[in-house]
């Protein structure tokens, strides 16, 4: 399916009157993945949370500026937030599939939407297992419970159930952290697996792991886009001296 031009321009984030996120104009091109790195505080999560209007559940967290999908603003008044959150999947730090089976975790959002058909959702449940390299693991045990898996499998349980309602954009807020070594590869390889058919914004601490599978690094810094780039850029030769210092690990 032809991916959707995506872009934010002047996205600011309020929290009362602390500007966390200033102005930020940044656009994420088709079949790419974008990293989005910078010291703990300067904004990333917040501006990550605030491309599927995740923010409208923060009290006193306000949002100015645009969110262009296909052309259409995705922050201005009116906008339905359900579906957006489909087109935009969201997939947290800490695994949380919901205390349901395994199938259900994944069939939750399809039935939400109204599909019915026992087959339907049952290719559905395989699909989204398979895109997100589950289904080998979980095909013999899709009625256990999905809190029986381990901390691997769940995130990638969750990665199936944001991919089950075929979003176009998949973000992440570093989804590898809490994993070992072995899981963090396996959600690496799927990463760059799936931006074969969509886009990713992924927020990491992990400055290998920005290299090795983004397209491109944004670098923040207190709540400012310093320097976005392709991420070979942004590793050999960064054009601002702070992320120069932030990559070689000199703070943050
Ligand atoms: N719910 C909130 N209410 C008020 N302030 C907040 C809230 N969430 C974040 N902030 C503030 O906004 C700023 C940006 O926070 P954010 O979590 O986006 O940064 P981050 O770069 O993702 O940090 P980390 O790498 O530690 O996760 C920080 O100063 C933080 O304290």
């Amino acid at each position: 399916m032809a991916q959707q031009p995506f872009s934010t321009e002047d996205l600011s984030v309020f929290y009362g009157e602390k500007e966390a996120v200033k102005k930020i104009s940044m656009e994420f091109p088709e079949n790419t993945v974008t990293a989005l790195i910078g010291p703990s505080g300067c904004g990333k999560s917040t501006f990550l949370r605030s491309l599927n209007r995740m923010n409208d559940e923060i009290a006193g967290a306000r949002v100015t500026g645009h969110i262009w999908m296909n052309g259409q603003d995705l922050n201005a008044p009116g906008t339905d937030v359900i579906k957006l959150r489909q087109q935009i999947g969201m997939v947290w730090q800490k695994p949380n599939p919901f205390h349901k089976s395994i199938y259900n975790n994944i069939a939750f959002g399809p039935k939400y939407r109204g599909v019915k058909n026992k087959k339907q959702l049952d290719e559905i449940v395989e699909k989204s297992l398979r895109r997100a390299a589950l289904w080998d693991e979980v095909k013999d045990r899709l009625k256990d419970s999905a809190l029986a898996l381990s901390g691997g499998q769940q995130q990638r349980l969750c990665i199936a159930r944001a991919l089950s309602v075929e979003p176009q954009i998949l973000l992440l807020d570093e989804p590898a952290s809490a994993l070992d070594p072995v899981s963090t590869g396996k959600i690496e390889e799927l990463i760059t697996e799936l931006k074969k058919e969509l886009r990713i914004v992924i927020v990491t601490h992990n400055m290998q792991q920005a290299a090795r599978i983004s397209d491109y690094t944004s670098y923040f810094y207190m709540g400012n886009l310093i320097e976005r780039d392709v991420t070979e850029k942004i590793f050999s030769n960064p054009a601002n001296q702070s992320t120069q210092e932030y990559i070689m690990g000199r703070f943050g």
